[in-house]
């Protein structure tokens, strides 16, 4: 007998009926559809319909002398699980087992109801009779519907679920129904339909209809889970169904297995949207009707423990472990469902207690060998048929915009093909990027600078030329420049149409035309050396820069691996930069050569034809500017580079001079350190001071104009921009120099301030220090200075108040700019002799 706490024994519900188990909700389901417009019905609460299907024993279990049948067939709604009148022996895994279960009952004998139990010789058609037929009508209402089939492997499911030509399952059986009931109601409606056949594998969602890359599941707010990129079929029929089946099922997978020669070693998902429209009133319902064919459960054993099917079998058992904790949790009310344990239980979402009328298949085997299996199937079965879904029509307001489902799936298709064409591009147009990325960052802007620059130079010169042309011209061309250029048949020349040349002589314009695209062609030529010049200039400081940086790390270097890894992507880098100036110098070669092309052309041109020789004066005047003012530029670049460096390497140095200093500290100092330190101590600031301080030697260049009055001074020495630029970089730097001296300096020698009474003449040697304290101990400056720049009426201006720190401005101004000649008061009286004259060098 069974006990009355046994919790797998359920109690018969009154919802479900004896005849066939049809729930009270599915009854009213199931009238009759209204072909007006149905209102909006409020969710009806329905429980997962459960049928049994019990299989035949197959040929093999029969013949095996433990064969013994654990199921027994009661009536439609009722069975026994290992009845108590079988007193046969009974075998389990090929032992005789005393008892059957470690409990000691000698039976189980377990009453199972379900709403529907098929015994071994119902036909495919009965179980559809009895089960899916009812869910037409459901559908028809415009309720989702589903139906799985569930069971160990071997148990029957896929004979169930797909059958064969002669017994066809109820999937096509369901579809037949399907299009039957369609064509009724053609009159009074309009049916659209589309199905997506789909496996989920190991995990991977696969489209058995178009076969690809595993596709992604997506949680819709309206629309529930939904497969991303799942691809739709529209059918007509129920025999295009059958064809979609039947080369679905050719890519579905599946391999032999000790239980079962074709064993499905994946879920498949048969979906199929149907859209109704009616045509008086041109409402709108929709439902979706899913049928799923899960792969078996099973035991490692039957795969051997080993190889892919062990793999699959592990994922099969993942996924309907996760199926069977979301029926747990769902027959026991729970709020949280692990719908996201598993892509199987995601899928499922709606048919298990979502807006769903669910029709679950349990296989089982009648065989002693799947006491186990079938035990298991029918606790899951019976949990199963507490899960409630509410189940509510989908009607869309006729007002509405039409989004359907298929129209969703279409879009979703759409949308999926688009963002991977974008990907791509993207990605690729990111790789790209990437590659140009670091020789364009430099290349780019100062092409621009070049072409500002050129434009800039290119007016200058035009403006020049008209003024040459003007000059040349009679008086009375002067006078009216215009009439007189247009009596002449003038010919214009330039790179733009305007005014860039304008010649007096006839010259035909087919040789002009010839000339002017030579002189752009070599133009053109010259830009394009240029930018590669300044590449090569850029390759090659950063390769002579990173050389200088290895060298002077690696007597710092603790042999590291890291350090190790340090050197080799410098060596890597050098070696990069070296090859990037190879190409570019390859690059002007080749420039270089087409450059001379051109002049011989040009020359051989103008040698033709004479008339053109005072145009080509011109375009070479034009040429000559343009080719000094890339070879300034290049200049510039390399002096603004190796400023950059120098400035590190000051701060570096000044770093490196504190800390010394703290360490010569650490050691004693100088009343402490041995002796050996002191005097290297000392040699290094003696180094430091040499390296840092400015230098003057002595020169024959002509006298600085320190008597000069500064207005004079600037205006008879014109300096071109370039020069000003390279001016200003010299004193920056001598400038941070100065500034790096510090403290450290003057710790090694007590420096002299040189007696600077106002107005007073003073005779100070090169070796004289002037010290000035600033604020902080980095803001003291100390300098040599020439007894000329450094003169007393120079430091300290004799206008001012005296004050330590107005003298230490005066000082700095005049140690940072020893070229500025105009900061002197006029008329200076300090004199010395010619060869004395300090004169600036880095
Ligand atoms: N009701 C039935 N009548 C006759 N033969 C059946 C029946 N059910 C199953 N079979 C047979 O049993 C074998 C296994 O069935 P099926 O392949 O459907 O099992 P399955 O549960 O789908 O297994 P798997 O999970 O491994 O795919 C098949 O050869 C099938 O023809």
């Amino acid at each position: 007998m069974k006990s009355k706490k046994d919790p797998t024994t359920p109690r018969r519900r009154a919802s479900v009926s004896k005849n066939g188990g049809i729930t009270k909700a599915a009854r009213v389901l199931s009238r009759p559809v209204s072909t007006s417009t149905a209102p909006s019905k409020p969710p009806t609460a329905c429980n997962i319909k459960v049928v049994v299907r019990i299989r035949p024993a197959n040929e093999r279990e029969q013949e095996n002398e433990k064969f013994d049948n654990v199921v027994k067939f009661i009536d439609n709604s009722t069975l026994i699980f290992d009845p108590k009148e079988d007193e046969q022996p009974f075998f389990f895994h090929g032992v005789q087992q005393k008892s059957r279960d470690l409990l000691k009952k000698t039976k189980k004998d377990i009453t199972f109801h379900f709403d529907r139990v098929f015994n071994n010789a119902s036909t495919n058609l009965q179980v559809f009779d009895s089960s899916t037929k009812s869910l037409i009508d459901t559908l028809m209402e415009g309720c989702n519907c589903s139906v799985f089939a569930y069971g160990a492997t071997g148990s029957g499911k896929t004979y169930t679920m797909i059958g064969n030509s002669r017994n066809p399952g109820i999937t096509y059986l369901t579809m037949k129904e399907l299009f039957q009931r369609k064509e009724d109601l053609n009159a009074e409606r309009e049916f659209e339909l589309m199905l997506t056949y789909i496996e989920v594998y190991n995990e991977l969602v696969k489209d058995l209809l178009n076969p690809g890359a595993p596709l992604n599941l997506r949680e819709d707010e309206k629309y529930g889970v939904v497969i991303r990129g799942v691809k739709g079929h529209k059918i007509t029929n129920p025999d295009e169904l059958f064809n979609l089946l039947e080369i679905g099922n050719k890519r579905r997978t599946q391999h032999p297995t000790d239980a079962n020669a074709e064993s499905s070693r994946s879920h498949a998902l048969l979906q199929v949207y149907i859209q109704m429209t009616f045509k008086n009133t041109r409402e709108i319902r929709r439902a979706k009707l899913s049928m799923i064919d899960l792969a078996g459960s099973e035991r490692g054993s039957a795969t051997g423990f080993v190889g892919a099917r062990f793999k699959e079998g592990a994922n099969i058992n993942k996924s309907l472990l996760a199926l069977g904790n979301c029926i747990n949790s769902l027959a026991d009310g729970q709020r949280h469902v692990p719908y996201r344990d598993s892509k199987l239980t995601r899928l499922l979402k709606d048919s298990l207690g979502g807006n769903c009328h669910t029709i679950m298949i349990a296989n089982v085997s009648p065989a002693s060998m799947s006491f186990d299996d079938t035990y298991n199937t029918l606790k899951y079965a019976t949990r199963a048929k507490k899960i409630k879904s509410s189940l509510k029509r989908n009607v869309v307001n006729v007002d509405m915009h039409i989004d359907q489902y298929i129209k969703l799936v279409e879009d979703l298709q759409q949308e999926n093909s688009t963002l991977k064409t974008e990907n791509q591009r993207l990605k690729k147009k990111l790789e790209d990027l990437a590659q140009t990325s670091t020789s364009m960052t430099t290349c780019d802007n100062d092409c621009q600078k070049q072409i500002e620059e050129l434009i800039r130079e290119k007016n200058e010169i035009k403006k020049q030329l008209e003024e040459v042309l003007a000059a040349k011209a009679p008086d009375s061309v002067t006078k009216q420049p215009n009439t007189y250029l247009i009596r002449q048949n003038t010919v214009i020349l330039g790179n733009d149409a305007g005014d860039s040349f304008k010649s007096p002589i006839k010259i035909d314009p087919k040789i002009i035309s010839v000339f002017k695209q030579t002189i752009c062609d070599k133009k053109e030529l010259m830009q394009r050396e240029y930018q590669c010049q300044s590449m090569r200039l850029g390759m090659s400081l950063r390769r002579e820069l990173k050389a200088d940086i290895k060298s002077r790390l690696s007597s710092l270097y603790v042999d590291t691996p890291e350090k190790e890894e340090m050197r080799r992507k410098i060596d890597e880098q050098v070696d990069r930069y070296e090859k990037k100036e190879k190409a570019t110098s390859t690059n002007v070669d080749e420039i270089q050569q087409k450059c001379s092309v051109v002049d011989r052309e040009l020359q051989e041109l103008v040698d033709k034809h004479p008339e053109l020789l005072e145009e080509f004066r011109l375009a070479n005047l034009e040429i000559d500017a343009l080719n000094y003012k890339y070879k300034s530029d290049l200049k510039q670049k390399e002096l603004e580079v190796v400023f950059d460096d120098h400035k590190d390497k000051s701060s570096v140095l000044e770093t490196m001079a504190k800390l010394l200093k703290n360490l010569f500290l650490a050691v004693g100092g100088k009343d402490g350190a041995p002796e050996s330190i002191k005097k290297q101590y000392h040699d290094i600031v003696a180094m430091l001071n040499g390296k840092k301080s400015l230098k003057w030697h002595e020169t024959e260049e002509p006298e600085p104009m320190l008597e000069m009055d500064p207005a004079v001074s600037s205006a008879s020495q014109p300096v071109s921009p370039n020069e000003e630029k390279s001016r200003a970089i010299k004193r920056k730097i001598e400038t941070d120099s100065q500034l790096s001296l510090d403290s450290t300096f003057t710790q090694s020698k007590s420096p002299k301030t040189p007696n600077c009474k106002l107005g007073s003449k003073l005779t100070v040697n090169s070796n004289t220090h002037i010290v000035a304290k600033g604020k902080t101990p980095n803001k003291r400056l100390v300098g040599y200075a020439s007894p000329r720049r450094c003169s007393p009426r120079t430091a300290l201006s004799p206008r001012k108040k005296v004050s330590p720190r107005s003298k230490e401005n005066n000082v700095r101004k005049v140690i940072a700019r020893p070229d500025t000649a105009r900061t002197l008061p006029r008329k200076a009286t300090v004199s010395k002799p010619r060869e004395d004259r300090p004169r600036f060098r880095l």
